[in-house]
């Protein structure tokens, strides 16, 4: 089983290999209910708001997280042009929590006093394991592609033909739907994929295990989002 595994991995690429090994969890994760409810009109707005809210705090956690994948890249990457992909990403995160402030003004969501909730709680905890000393470059990339990539084709699918998603909601599936927002994701997968392919055994079954970790705590995100509707 581990062999055809690792047979499968070197055909077609170690992430795909994962993503059809997991698809069950990756599909949990991009096509969940309430990214769903988006597409075919129902989202209840209360939704999107605790959505909103909790993701704005989120981001501001995930701008030292960049900031740290920055910084392996520098000590550990082979490739120089890898921390010019990841600058820019962290470059843009601040057009985005303008935007996130922008988003919240128009939908009368005081960002100020807003609380994070367990699962967000979670979510910033495993970054905050993430930016340690002891997790390694590869981990960390193959993790940022991961949590970048749900958002993607989460909201990749809301712009695709069929989408009943409202109209107020267009500029926010624009945001992370994008086509440069899915080729800066397929440049970070292209970063993860070189280094998975010189990393030792334990680094690769340590990046599995970030992108699960991702996926579960993708899902309970959204999952949050509805359940205080
Ligand atoms: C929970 C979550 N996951 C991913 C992203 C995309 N950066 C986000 N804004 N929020």
């Amino acid at each position: 089983m581990e062999e055809r595994m690792k047979a499968e991995e070197k055909k077609i690429g170690i992430v795909e290999a994962w993503l059809r090994k997991h698809r069950l969890q990756f599909t949990g994760a991009i096509r969940h209910p309430f990214v769903l409810s988006i597409r075919d009109g129902s989202i209840d707005m209360a939704s999107f708001k605790t959505w909103l809210a909790q993701d704005y705090l989120f981001v501001r956690a995930f701008v030292p997280f960049v900031a740290s994948v920055l910084i392996k890249a520098w000590k550990e990457s082979d490739d120089g042009s890898d921390m010019e992909v990841i600058l820019k990403g962290m470059a843009s995160l601040e057009d985005e929590i303008s935007w996130f402030k922008r988003e919240a003004s128009k939908w009368d969501v005081p960002l100020s006093d807003v609380a994070p909730q367990q699962a967000n709680i979670n979510y910033c905890r495993f970054l905050e394991k993430l930016m340690g000393p002891e997790t390694q470059y590869t981990e960390v990339i193959t993790a940022f592609w991961a949590i970048e990539a749900v958002y993607q084709e989460s909201f990749a699918h809301l712009l695709e033909e069929g989408s009943k998603a409202p109209p107020e909601l267009k500029e926010t599936c624009e945001r992370w739907g994008n086509e440069g927002f899915g080729q800066y994701c397929q440049s970070l997968l292209k970063i993860a994929t070189r280094r998975l392919q010189k990393a030792s055994d334990h680094q690769i079954k340590r990046s599995e295990l970030a992108l699960l970790t991702v996926l579960e705590l993708e899902v309970e995100f959204w999952n949050m989002s509805r359940v205080n509707a």
